[in-house]
C-alpha cells in the first residue's frame, strides 16, 4: 500500500513531549504516532494550522484522540514556529477555544488570564484529601502537599477518573514545597488525563497550581520544578500574568508507516 510520507517535528516542554504536524492526522494515526514502542513516542500531538484570525493557531490531541487545551504543547510548538520565522516574535495564539497573547524573549512567554479555583475534597473509602479544582481550559485537581509522593502515585489514577466531583475526569497535580517552607518554588507531579499516566510536566497543571499558590500565599512570582528537565515560571508583570519555561526542538522526521 502506498503511503504519503508525513513530515513532523518532535518538540518538548520540560519533558512533556509532542509530535508537531502540519496537516490534520487521521483518528487512527494519533495513537500510533504517540506510541513509545511502535511509533515516535509522545504525550500528545500538536497541529500547526498557520494564520488564524488576528494570530496563529495550534491544535492539540491527547494520545486517545481527545481535544483539549495544552500549554506545554503551545509553548513548544510556538517556540519552533518563531525560530523558523513562521510567525512573529509577538502576537496571538489560538488553541482549543483559548486565545493567548505571546511574546518571545529567549523563550516563549504566554499571557494567562486569571481563573478562579474552588476548594474540594476527594473521598474514597478511608481516603480523604483536600485540594483545589481549577478549570484552565481543561480540568485540574491541585493537591497542596496534602499527601506524600508515594500515596500520590497510588491514588492519582483513581482521582483522575470521572466522578461526581470531576464529571469529565481531571488532571491531578501534587505540589511539594522545594525547599520546605519556600512558598515560591514547588516540585510538581502530574497524572494526565488522556495520556493516562504520569507525565514529566503539564503546563496547564502549572497554570492551575499558580492560581492557587499565588492567591493562598499572596506571591507575585512562582517557579515550578516538574519531574522532567528545567522549570516553568509564572510571573506578574505590569501587563498581566505571564508563563514561561524550557522547551526544546528534539528532532525532525518523516513518518512512513501509515
Ligand atoms: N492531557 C490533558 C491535556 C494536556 C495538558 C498538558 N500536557 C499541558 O501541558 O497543558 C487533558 O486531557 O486535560
Amino acid at each position: 500500500m502506498h503511503q504519503t510520507p508525513l513530515p513532523f517535528d518532535k518538540v518538548e516542554g520540560c519533558g512533556n513531549d509532542f509530535v508537531l504536524l502540519y496537516q490534520e492526522p487521521s483518528a487512527a494515526l494519533i495513537p500510533k504516532l504517540c506510541d513509545r514502542h511502535h511509533g515516535v513516542g509522545a504525550d500528545g500531538i500538536m497541529v500547526w494550522q498557520g494564520a488564524h484570525e488576528d494570530g496563529f493557531r495550534l491544535d492539540h490531541y491527547d494520545p486517545d484522540g481527545g481535544r483539549t487545551f495544552c500549554l506545554n504543547g503551545i509553548r513548544a510548538g510556538l517556540n519552533l514556529a518563531i525560530k523558523r520565522g513562521d510567525c512573529p516574535t509577538e502576537g496571538v495564539i489560538y488553541s482549543e477555544g483559548s486565545r493567548l497573547a505571546y511574546r518571545f524573549d529567549q523563550s516563549v512567554f504566554l499571557r494567562l488570564d486569571p481563573v478562579p479555583f474552588q476548594p474540594c475534597r476527594w473521598v474514597e473509602d478511608t481516603h480523604c484529601h483536600e485540594g483545589f479544582f481549577v478549570d484552565v481550559g481543561n480540568p485540574q485537581f491541585v493537591l497542596l502537599g496534602d499527601l506524600d509522593l508515594r500515596a500520590f502515585r497510588k491514588l492519582a489514577p483513581r482521582m483522575r477518573a470521572p466522578s461526581a466531583l470531576f464529571p469529565n475526569g481531571a488532571n491531578v497535580n501534587l505540589l511539594l514545597p522545594a525547599p520546605p517552607g519556600d512558598r515560591q518554588t514547588w516540585h510538581i507531579y502530574t497524572f494526565e488525563r488522556g495520556v493516562e499516566n504520569f507525565t514529566r510536566a503539564c503546563g496547564s497543571g502549572m497554570y492551575a497550581a499558580a492560581m492557587v499558590v499565588m492567591d493562598l500565599y499572596q506571591t507575585a512570582n512562582v517557579r515550578f520544578i516538574p519531574e522532567g528537565r528545567g522549570h516553568v515560571r509564572v510571573e506578574q508583570y505590569k501587563d498581566g500574568l505571564w508563563l514561561t519555561g524550557d522547551t526544546q526542538h528534539v528532532f525532525q522526521g518523516t513518518w512512513l508507516c501509515g
